[in-house]
């Protein structure tokens, strides 16, 4: 077990952590003063400000026993649910150009990192210095080893070259036990530590994934005992350390709404500072090296399960993802067949488009969409790159450089069959 220091085994000294505050009695007029001074070590005692930050600096490198010290690397997990702006996120902190020197691990689900490639994320004029994709899957159980191995040979192959990661964790994946395998995980534990957990939030559709419980929702491990009326958005707002309240530019003044959205987001976390944003602009300051778990994360690791609560993982198995790979599109009227008979029909089915595209007899929902259409014009090449959420999508320019040379469509959502789909383009190509 890496030896990093816990506060528990630190004891009050008097010259080093000051006085004691004397016995506070809960009458004193500056009560407020006296708890902003002094901070619990996450059990009975109190210990002053300077020496938190000493064990939060000291459990940023570990002692490699021979008196020489390894710097661990701050990992930020970046949740949040399909489409909330955590790419915008990553992309924006990418354009600060920050001094750090940034690696982004990537999990998304359904194979879809080129099409977010395609829109490369430059930080400052180079792109972030590593990039893995921990491909299809979610961290949480299927690509576990994987990803640990990944992360531990990404981290041990650049040393000194980064000095933060940053992970963007799929739309639908249940942050905590992501989030448990940098604790438990030996070889992650020493080289890097959890700095924090945000969590991005789409302003329009939040309460949407909030109210869309369902019996069909199961649950990873054993001994489920949590009620089944939780989505993955609960989980990932209940986990968070800073919420992104992003694309209010699509609440405009309703004051009305945000206020249902601000007590529904505090039922669930009460804790987390949260930031209105348009488009994920928001300071570095505010996210990064922000020592959430610099307490906890000083008690004995070994009792990490109590920063998890121990809890099985939720899956919603309603949710599939459907990728269709198809030849380029022949010039501009193929490419507004494949827009109008095609992509608003799928998307706009709630909008009286024909609903009857898909047979099977649940309501069948389409909440994310990523595309990268190719379209050969006379020899020319242009690549399209689509952004759907829900109903609504952005065709943004790609980079005709990519190296692709085909469409590449994928739709994730609830109880989507890819043969009806597939039926659905082949009438228009
Ligand atoms: N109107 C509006 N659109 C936004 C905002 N932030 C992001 N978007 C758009 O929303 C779409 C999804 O944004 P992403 O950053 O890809 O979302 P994501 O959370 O990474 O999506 P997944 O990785 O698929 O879960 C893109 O088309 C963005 O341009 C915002 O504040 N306002
Ligand atoms: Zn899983």
């Amino acid at each position: 077990m890496s030896n990093v220091p816990a506060l528990k085994n630190y004891k009050f000294d008097r010259e080093e952590d000051g006085e004691l505050p004397t016995l506070v009695t809960g009458q004193e007029d500056n009560l407020n003063e006296i708890f902003k001074q002094v901070k619990s070590d996450g059990g009975t005692r109190i210990v002053s400000d300077a020496k938190i930050s000493r064990v939060n600096k000291q459990n940023e490198t570990v002692d490699l026993g021979d008196g020489s010290h390894k710097k661990r690397i701050p990992v930020t997990i970046i949740t949040g649910y399909l489409g909330s702006g955590k790419s915008t996120l990553l992309e924006k902190i990418a354009l600060q150009g920050s001094d750090k020197k940034i690696a982004v691990i990537l999990n998304e689900f359904g194979d879809s990192s080129e099409i977010e490639k395609a829109m490369t994320i430059r930080n400052g004029d180079a792109a972030y210095e590593e990039w893995l994709d921990l491909g299809n899957g979610c961290l949480c159980c299927s690509l576990k080893n994987v990803g640990v191995k990944a992360i531990e040979d990404m981290v041990d192959r650049s040393p000194g070259k980064i000095d933060y990661i940053l992970l963007e964790t799929s739309g639908i994946a249940d942050p905590a036990p992501i989030a448990k395998m940098f604790w438990q995980d030996e070889g992650l534990n020493s080289s890097v530590y959890i700095d924090g957990i945000i969590t991005v939030l789409d302003s329009e559709h939040i309460l949407k994934c909030l109210d869309d419980v369902s019996e069909e929702t199961h649950w990873h491990g054993e001994n489920v005992t949590v009620e089944n009326n939780l989505t993955i958005a609960h989980f990932q707002i209940a986990m968070a350390d800073r919420i992104i309240l992003n694309k209010i530019d699509k609440i405009g003044d309703n004051s009305e709404y945000l206020r249902s959205l601000d007590s529904r987001i505090r039922e669930i976390n009460s804790v987390a500072p949260f930031y209105f944003t348009k488009f994920a602009e928001i300071s570095l300051d505010k996210l990064l090296d922000i020592h959430a778990y610099g307490m906890e994360i000083s008690l004995d690791n070994n009792d990490s399960s109590n920063l998890w609560e121990d809890r099985p993982t939720l899956h919603d198995s309603r949710m599939n993802t459907v990728m269709l790979k198809f030849r380029p599109l022949k010039g501009e009227i193929e490419y507004g067949r494949f827009l109008k008979g095609f992509l608003r029909p799928l998307l706009w089915k709630n909008f009286g488009a024909s609903d009857n595209i898909q047979k099977n007899q649940h309501d069948w929902e389409i909440q994310r969409t990523k595309g990268l259409i190719i379209i050969n014009n006379e020899g020319e090449r242009d690549v399209k790159v689509i952004q759907g959420v829900r109903d609504t999508y952005d065709i943004l320019q790609g980079d005709p450089k990519v190296e692709a040379e085909e469409c590449k469509l994928v739709f994730i959502g609830k109880y989507l069959v890819k043969a009806d789909i597939e039926k659905l383009l082949k009438n228009i190509l």
